[in-house]
């Protein structure tokens, strides 16, 4: 703390006023790690969150080092900071996306939908799925029917049993059980889907993914809304 005031008191006071010398150095050390992590959600946590943080990789802290002292001490707000390398690491972040993007740092409050991916177990990646959609005879167990019949809302919620887990999706009805443990998201996760449309789950979390064809295997048939609205 004592080293901070003394590097502040090193700077003219007419280099301290001047802001944009410093935004200027950050650009050039930029570093491309810093901007997607404010992408990926820490833009969105206070400002006091973000001071907190002392578990920085090593060596990150070092690449800022010494530019985001620069950045602190002209920075209305530093003195309530102890922090020295964890502080100017997250601020260096925050000034290095705002050059980059020429416009002010903005801390939203918009919460993004928590977005956890469970390590898949030996022999469930996605690779191992799509491999078993091509070899299995009839995942979605329809033993012989069509998958083209209309199914009712009544009989998606009457299949929610081991080996027959049905799901709707867009107005397609999924037998989910056999891509349970194959899920990025977790089984827990794709539980919620079971006996119900999950479709509004299923866009909150990913709408990118392409079901259609993960699924298409699965496919048990359509859903008939016109019968479970009467
Ligand atoms: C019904 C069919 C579903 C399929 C085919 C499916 C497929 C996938 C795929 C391919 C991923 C990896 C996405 C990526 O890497 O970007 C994923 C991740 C995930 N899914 Fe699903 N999912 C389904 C339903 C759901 C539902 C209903 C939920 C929530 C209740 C859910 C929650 C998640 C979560 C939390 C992740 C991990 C984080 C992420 O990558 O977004 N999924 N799912």
């Amino acid at each position: 703390m004592e080293d901070q005031k003394n590097s502040t008191n090193l700077q003219p006071e007419s280099e301290m006023e001047d802001d944009n010398n410093d935004f200027t150095f950050c650009k050039v050390e930029k570093d491309e790690n810093l901007v997607s992590d404010i992408d990926a959600g820490v833009e969105n946590q206070s400002i006091g969150f973000l001071w907190g943080n002392k578990e920085l990789p090593a060596k990150k802290q070092e690449t800022v080092g010494s530019l985001s002292f620069n950045v602190i001490d002209t920075s209305s707000s530093s003195s309530s900071s102890s922090s020295s390398s964890g502080t100017a690491y997250k601020l260096s972040k925050q000034v290095a996306a705002s050059a980059d993007s020429g416009r002010a740092v903005k801390v939203s409050g918009r919460k993004p939908a928590s977005r956890v991916k469970v390590p898949f177990e030996k022999g469930f990646s996605q690779v191992d799925w799509l491999r078993l959609t091509q070899t299995h005879p009839d995942l979605a167990g329809l033993n012989g029917q069509s998958n083209k019949r209309l199914i009712t809302m009544n009989e998606v919620k009457l299949n929610q049993s081991e080996g027959s887990m049905w799901t709707v999706l867009k107005g397609r009805v999924y037998n989910l059980s056999p891509y349970m443990k194959f899920h990025p998201g977790g089984v827990d996760m794709l539980m919620k889907a079971v006996g119900k449309d999950c479709t509004a789950l299923f866009n909150k979390y990913h709408a990118w993914v392409n079901a259609e064809f993960l699924l298409e295997k699965c496919l048990v048939g359509t859903l008939d809304d016109s019968r479970s609205r009467q």
